[in-house]
């Protein structure tokens, strides 16, 4: 299987300008099938502007995006077919029914007119529509609004969905029947969620990004943060200097091995609560002196607010 196989977005050095004005600066990163990628950042963080750029519907000042494979400023109409995008408002038309506007997207995405009619119903099935096809969009109430919103992203089957702040607005119960069904979408598509909502992150997405003055200052996948559904974390810990990385790397659970300093290492590994003994055990067979063994959390909410404290009163 090829890169563009793999990689379902791939972005390279891409930036924005607004007049003099930098909203996005040097942006680098790819989204490989079957990841729900959260893009994080406050207010002004340039978030919206990356997703405009994403999804084709604003050209870049500079750098290269391709969507599975394919360069989306080169080929616009083949890179934007495997392309939905649910913009922060969507563009809905308050006085079509639902079925007649998801058959509006599904024609404007260049679907043949006979699977429009499929197409509809299948999306509409997904995003619990079933029941209101019928219905004129300006009486729906907000949080089905957004699941029209939802289905028109994904009507044409495209393997990449974005959605820019999907439960803005949204109560909390809206909330969780969204997430739910951005959870569901991830089985078949790769999602990129952009939001300032940290629980969001937290409950559906298995990478996060966080964006600060149209730079990416940090990137991890959710596994390896504290607060992770499944409690991946980062294990330190200091041995005698004779002490070599390999059979650590070996323990059961470790997805990479950081050496700080002689003796000294991280452990990253996915949520396994039996990795401190094994190490102790694997301390004592190998008969190195164990100084020092900590578990490392790290808190997405702290992380945000060190990276960007302050600076949504800049924006403003
Ligand atoms: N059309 C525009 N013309 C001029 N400046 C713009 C335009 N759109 C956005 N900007 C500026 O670009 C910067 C990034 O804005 P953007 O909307 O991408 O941020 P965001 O992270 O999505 O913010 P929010 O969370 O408030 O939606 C901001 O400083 C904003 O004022």
């Amino acid at each position: 299987m090829d890169e563009g196989q793999n990689n379902l977005v791939m972005c390279r050095e891409l930036g924005r300008d607004y007049g003099g004005q930098t909203a996005v600066s040097s942006l680098s990163f790819s989204l490989a099938r079957g990841e729900v990628l959260g893009f994080l950042g406050p207010n002004g963080a340039g978030k919206s502007t990356t997703m405009n750029m994403l999804s084709g519907c604003l050209a870049p000042s500079r750098g290269e995006v391709e969507i599975c494979g394919i360069d989306l400023l080169a080929s616009p109409a083949q890179a934007k077919a495997h392309i939905g995008y649910m913009p922060e408002h969507p563009p809905l038309y308050p006085e079509l029914t639902v079925d007649e506007y998801l058959r509006f997207a599904a024609r404007l995405r260049g679907l043949p007119r006979r699977r429009v009619k499929a197409a509809v119903e299948t999306a509409r099935e997904r995003c619990g529509l079933a029941d209101v096809g019928h219905r004129p969009i300006g009486q729906l109430s907000r949080g089905y609004q957004q699941r029209v919103g939802i289905a028109q992203a994904i009507v044409h089957e495209p393997a990449l969905v974005i959605l820019d702040e999907p439960t803005v607005g949204l109560d909390p119960n809206q909330v969780r029947e969204i997430r739910a069904l951005i959870q569901t979408l991830a089985r078949d598509h790769g999602v990129i969620l952009s939001t300032h909502i940290l629980p969001e992150v937290a409950a559906v997405c298995s990478r996060v990004q966080i964006m600060v003055r149209g730079q990416l200052v940090f990137e991890s996948p959710m596994a390896e943060l504290g607060d992770a559904g499944e409690g991946g974390g980062r294990l330190k810990l200091h041995l005698s200097e004779q002490a070599e990385a390999d059979p650590l790397a070996g323990l059961s659970g470790v997805s990479r091995v950081e050496t700080l300093g002689p003796g000294q290492f991280r452990l990253h590994h996915a949520g396994n609560k039996e990795l401190a003994p094994a190490v102790a055990q694997l301390a004592v067979d190998r008969g190195w002196s164990l100084y020092r063994l900590e578990p490392e959390t790290r808190d997405l909410e702290q992380i945000f607010v060190s990276l960007t404290s302050g600076e949504e009163a800049d924006a403003a």
